[in-house]
């Protein structure tokens, strides 16, 4: 078990299940410290407002501020207090942030201001948006769009429209339900699936996986050029002017090209297996601050075999542009195939910069995500914002969530930080099978506000317990319910655990969860996960608090039975369609409550959804 926080805090209530044999569970313990770093993001970067109900979807008028000063900052208020009771709501619950914070502060203008939701939610921009041409030159010739424009005019979306539309679904929709209609009404679309563009179709792309190629076929020291396979072959094209790309992508590409050059930096080789060529690029972009986190794929067994060719050039693209690089990372694979990344830390090398791309919670004014380039992060982390504060308002305040496939906790956190001056949530528990992602979930909270995620010491609610916990407190011996409840009853709020969807909820990860939140990767849930969800609901299974529990086999938990609300957020339409199906026609008794498609990646044929089931 891996502890990670502040030492000599109250001792960590998490563990992994001693019954659970094979399982690689690392529990980390969130205890706030109080170190806060800063870097000092660009000021005029924009954000979005929170805090409306969800009846107001679409209705809003236009608040952008801007966080170039603090004038700005108070007259931009000011402006918003007028505006709506949602948004004095909002205005008051930050003043009360502010106050209540008792980390040390950070620099006034160094956390950008949310105020720009109501905008990316408004019916009007959603609709110029979903006309509105992306006009790239690369159109046509490029894998990367299927549409240069009509972005929501795309396959996947009417498939999804008319699978949310289709009797099958209707027979399990709550809005069918409570109004008394028929369901037996086959529409290509009745209107329930509502479709938003939740950033701009241009320039939202803030992270890219380039594959490189040779420059020239004659000498392989002529440097690199960097690009997307052509449809149907393996030769490289080069998109320079990508107008999905953030610029400071293309600008990367530009000097990529420059330096590789300069330096005669050969290209990687599959065909010979020669070998200790560039193979790839990653580039991420810190919005902040418009830095590239950069990551070097050298086709090599260990960085030795890079060298000459990665100092030199590393060296180059520093003395080319100093200000544009966040950090440089290199990470050697020399498998064949088309896995870019191997989650093996020896193959990370960091050369340059901070470990961590920070990036602002996607709600109210304090509070960071850190990325490390071996996490995930989303492609348009913009349009993901929107989804995001979508997600945190479909969890009641006061619950207990448990959210898997978390990467580095940006549901969970965002849906703690939403409703924390409110109707705070009890606890929130991460998990994912990355390894990495415990440092950047470790690293967020560090930047949150300490009551946002710690239990108040004094009649708060008992800290986040799972079946593991209490078979090991049993399992020691120690009286565990003797313990003083005031120390049971201060702890973090906010966990982690690395573990498969599947492992983790077995070990109880869901158990006393009334929210669950998914958000699984392109091929949807694990089959065990589905399995769980798909049970009946068994009203005699104890609580998890209660030594009954203890009694029960495994095999009789249902490891999902206090869930009552599951928050699914899907990449891949097809996996979510049958996760779905089966889902509503289990005997679990889910009902669909809303389905919302996000063209989180203008131009191509993908579209990502929430839906959210209750049950009774
Ligand atoms: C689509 S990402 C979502 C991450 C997060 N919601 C976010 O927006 O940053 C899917 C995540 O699932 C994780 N993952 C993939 N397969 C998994 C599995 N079988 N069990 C647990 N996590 C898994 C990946 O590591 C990745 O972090």
């Amino acid at each position: 078990m891996l502890n990670v926080g502040a030492s000599g805090q109250s001792s960590p209530r998490q563990v992994s299940l001693p019954t659970m044999k094979g399982m690689n569970l690392i529990n980390v313990f969130l205890v706030i410290s109080t170190g806060h770093s800063f870097l000092s993001p660009k000021s005029s970067f924009h954000q979005r407002t929170i805090r409306q109900s969800p009846s107001n979807f679409h209705s809003q008028t236009l608040t952008v501020r801007s966080t170039s000063s603090s004038s700005s900052r108070s007259q931009n208020k000011k402006r918003q207090s007028s505006s709506n009771s949602g948004n004095r709501r909002q205005q008051q619950n930050s003043n009360k942030n502010k106050s209540s914070f008792s980390g040390p502060k950070p620099p006034p203008s160094s956390r950008p201001l949310l105020t720009l939701y109501d905008e990316q939610r408004n019916r009007v921009v959603n609709r110029e948006r979903l006309t509105k041409p992306i006009d790239c030159q690369h159109f046509g010739t490029c894998p990367g769009c299927i549409v240069n424009d009509h972005v929501g005019k795309v396959d996947v979306i009417r498939s999804a429209t008319r699978f949310f539309s289709s009797t099958a679904i209707r027979k399990n929709r709550l809005d069918v339900e409570r109004s008394g209609e028929d369901w037996v009404v086959e529409a290509e679309d009745d209107g329930f699936y509502q479709v938003v563009v939740p950033s701009d179709v241009t320039q939202w792309r803030t992270q890219a996986k380039l594959v490189v190629a040779p420059k020239s076929s004659s000498w392989a020291k002529d440097g690199c050029i960097f690009g997307l396979y052509q449809r149907g072959s393996h030769d490289v094209l080069e998109i320079p002017n990508c107008q999905v790309h953030h610029p400071s992508i293309n600008r990367a590409v530009e000097l990529l090209e420059q330096a590789t050059t300069k330096v005669g930096t050969p290209a990687y080789n599959s065909d010979s297996r020669d070998g200790q060529g560039l193979r790839y690029v990653q580039l991420q972009v810190e919005r902040t601050t418009g830095k590239i986190c950069l990551t070097l794929v050298f086709g090599a067994s260990d960085v030795k075999a890079t060298q000459p060719s990665l100092s030199r050039l590393t060296k180059e693209l520093t003395k080319l542009d100093p200000d544009l690089w966040h950090s440089m990372w290199c990470h050697t694979n020399d498998a064949a195939g088309n896995n870019i990344f191997s989650r093996n830390t020896k193959n990370w090398h960091r050369l340059s910069g901070p470990e961590f791309v920070r990036e602002p919670l996607p709600v109210g004014e304090f509070g960071w995500l850190y990325f490390s380039p071996l996490a995930f992060r989303q492609g348009n982390m913009e349009g993901f914002d929107i989804l995001a504060n979508d997600v945190a308002r479909a969890v009641p305040g006061g619950s207990r969530v448990c959210e898997l496939y978390a990467g580095v906790g940006l549901l969970g956190l965002t849906s703690l930080a939403y409703h924390h001056d409110t109707e705070p949530l009890e606890w929130v528990r991460c998990s994912d099978e990355n390894p990495a992602n415990p440092r950047c979930f470790t690293r967020s909270i560090q930047s949150i506000p300490r009551e946002t995620i710690e239990h108040p010491k004094q009649n708060g609610p008992a800290p986040a317990l799972t079946l593991g916990d209490i078979r090991k407190q049993m399992e020691s011996g120690d009286d565990f319910w003797d313990v003083d409840p005031s120390t049971r009853r201060f702890g973090p709020k906010a966990t982690y655990t690395v573990a498969s969807a599947g492992y983790a909820l077995k070990s109880g990860q869901a158990l006393g969860a009334n929210v669950m939140i998914v958000d699984p990767p392109r091929k949807g849930l694990e089959d065990d996960v589905l399995e769980e969800l798909c049970k009946p609901f068994n009203p005699r299974q104890p609580n998890v608090e209660s030594p009954n529990m203890m009694t029960l086999e495994d095999y009789y938990v249902n490891w999902t039975n206090d869930v009552q609300t599951l928050i699914y957020v899907s990449c891949g339409f097809d996996a979510l369609a049958r996760d779905a199906e089966k889902l509503l026609s289990s005997p679990a008794g889910w009902k669909l409550e809303s389905a919302t498609g996000y063209v989180l990646f203008p131009g191509t044929n993908h579209v990502e959804t929430l839906c959210i089931f209750q049950r009774e």
